[in-house]
């Protein structure tokens, strides 16, 4: 059975469908993330997963359980790792998580967990005088600490410097190996790619492209994109006309085409009667970013 099973979720707010019609279901140990823009509905369907909201219909099944009715044994399979979580101020580090241990039946050592998220040097200090990425690493071992067999995160690197996404992107993938399942929401597509086994991308509340995410590179409708070095004396005017745009930058002219062969064969061959060397010729298959960017309708906004 999956950790996960979504079927037809519906969730409106008002006259306000934030969640309409939303199925998908998470294999066990499998790394997913939830997609989407800003109110596309992503945190609700993750709170009626973990069971802080309540649907009007759908079913919903999590760890085996729904969500409304699991009750402390859910709760206790379950880890959340809120994006600012409430907590005291005044213990430190290894105090915070011994005591948040004593609330699972099941837990890993919290000497383990703070080595894990790399607060070793700060296991003494206390929870007020932890920097914003220190917290959100003891944010991540707090939701760690029950041994949870699922653990919902929620844009788990959101304010981290780059090396710092890269470390927490390690930890993460680490969790892998402990065989638990995790729920990810980003706005990083960076982030889903390089962690991601399977994307959702919702829209409007509805789900719009599932899958890995080299499948939705693939499918996603997103252009391909040919580069190369514009030959010497060659003024982008000279360029054959081709089906995709074509943009210049410098002496690197970069193509935007959803007919890749097509446009790649005039090129070749209009440089070829010319005599003009194409150099540094690259096809590229568009980004998981490109991929979302259409899939969302956002394709192009700020271009
Ligand atoms: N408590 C609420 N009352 C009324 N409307 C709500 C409530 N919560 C969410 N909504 C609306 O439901 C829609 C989906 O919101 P939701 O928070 O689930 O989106 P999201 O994808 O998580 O967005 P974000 O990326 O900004 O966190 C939005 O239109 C939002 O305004």
């Amino acid at each position: 059975m999956d950790a996960i099973t979504v079927t037809n979720l519906v969730r409106s707010y008002g006259t306000v469908r934030a969640v309409d019609g939303v199925s998908f279901t998470v294999g066990h140990g499998e790394i997913f993330a939830l997609l989407g823009p800003n109110g596309a509905g992503k945190t609700t369907t993750v709170e009626i997963l973990e069971g802080f909201r309540t649907r009007d219909s759908g079913e919903v099944r999590v760890l085996g359980q729904d969500p409304v009715t699991g009750g402390r044994g859910f709760r206790e399979r379950i880890g959340i790792v809120l994006q600012s979580a409430g907590f005291e101020e005044e213990f430190t580090v290894r105090e915070l998580l011994r005591l948040q241990a004593t609330l699972y039946p099941r837990r890993h050592d919290p000497d383990e967990l703070i080595g894990l998220v790399e607060l070793v040097d700060k296991r003494n200090t206390r929870v007020k005088a932890l920097s914003g990425g220190q917290r959100r690493r003891l944010d991540l071992a707090l939701g760690l600490v029950g041994a949870p067999e699922l653990l919902f995160l929620d844009e788990p690197t959101t304010g981290f410097d780059p090396a710092a996404r890269h470390r927490a992107w390690a930890l993460i993938g680490r969790l892998r190996d402990l065989g638990t399942t995790v729920l990810l929401t980003t706005h990083y597509l960076e982030e889903a790619q390089e962690l991601a086994d399977r994307v959702a991308v919702l829209r409007s509340g509805r789900l719009v492209a599932i899958g890995s995410p080299d499948e939705l590179r693939g499918d996603g409708g997103a252009p391909a994109t040919i580069s190369f070095t514009l030959p010497v004396g060659v003024d982008p005017g000279d360029l054959p006309s081709l089906s995709g745009e074509i943009h210049t930058g410098g002496h690197t002219a970069r193509v935007r085409t959803h007919a890749g062969v097509v446009d790649l064969q005039a090129l070749t061959s209009w440089a070829v009667e010319a005599g003009h060397g194409l150099d540094d010729l690259t096809v590229s298959p568009p980004t998981l970013e490109e991929a979302y960017l259409e899939l969302t309708g956002e394709a192009g906004h700020d271009r």
